[in-house]
């Protein structure tokens, strides 16, 4: 592109962590209800992995999708088509988590289907040729919510950023350290631990912290050539 990018604020798209239901519900109303979440998705790692795992991850996530519904905010499923299938939501598929084109097949075409694709710009231009609506790169950072994952480079994503797909970024991210990003054209930025960790009352405020970091995209946006 070689211009100026100036008009691409991120949305803060807010990913589940593995807590107790109960406690994990009221954290996504705090955060739902702030207004400032553009898409939820539904990771349950551990809930996935219990002997009972279908079932239970079917009724947790029926749960959370009409709660999202009730804030008008799309979500996306990790890692299982059927179920987003089943509950007429998006889904997020890892580079093992079954084809493209299987999973344009069972979502409905009105949803969103994301791709990791790591640091690779290859896997940046696959995941736009099979039909994606995002490309995440990451880690950005080291991730305590994913601590084996490794890091890309910057000049990874800036190239990631050029490629004519909305790209996410996962990985570490914080209120305080995003700012490192910012100005580059990043339709997502995807956040576990810097405000599901918290504990419930500190959610809506980091929320708008998480805002007021966004707030200045625009006056970077002038810094950064992609
Ligand atoms: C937005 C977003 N980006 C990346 C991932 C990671 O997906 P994957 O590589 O399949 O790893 P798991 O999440 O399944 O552990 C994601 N879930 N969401
Ligand atoms: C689920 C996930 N995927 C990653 C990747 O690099 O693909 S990093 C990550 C964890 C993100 O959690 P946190 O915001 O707490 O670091
Ligand atoms: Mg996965």
């Amino acid at each position: 592109m070689n211009h100026l990018q100036s008009a691409v604020v991120p949305q803060l798209y807010l990913l589940t962590n593995d807590d107790e239901f109960e406690r994990l519900y009221q954290k996504l109303e705090a955060a739902l209800a702030t207004g400032l979440v553009g898409l939820l998705q539904v990771r349950r790692k551990k809930t996935a992995a219990l002997p009972d795992g279908t079932a239970t991850l079917l009724a947790e996530a029926k749960q959370i999708v009409e709660l999202a519904r009730r804030y008008q905010v799309p979500v996306v499923i990790n890692d299982d088509s059927a179920l987003a299938a089943k509950l007429g939501v998006g889904v997020h598929l890892g580079q093992q988590d079954g084809k493209m084109v299987d999973a344009k097949r069972q979502i409905s075409p009105d949803q969103i289907i994301g791709r990791t694709c790591h640091g690779q710009v290859a896997l940046v231009k696959e995941a736009k040729q099979q039909g994606a609506d995002y490309a995440a790169m990451g880690a950005v950072f080291a991730s305590t919510t994913k601590p084996k994952a490794d890091t890309i480079s910057y000049q990874q994503l800036k190239e990631g950023c050029q490629q004519g797909i909305d790209i996410c970024v996962i990985g570490g991210l914080s209120a305080e350290n995003v700012g490192a990003l910012a100005g580059l054209p990043i339709k997502y930025v995807a956040v576990v631990g810097d405000i599901m960790d918290l504990p419930i009352a500190q959610i809506a405020p980091r929320c708008q912290q998480w805002q007021q970091a966004f707030a200045k995209w625009h006056a970077a946006a002038g810094d950064v050539k992609v």
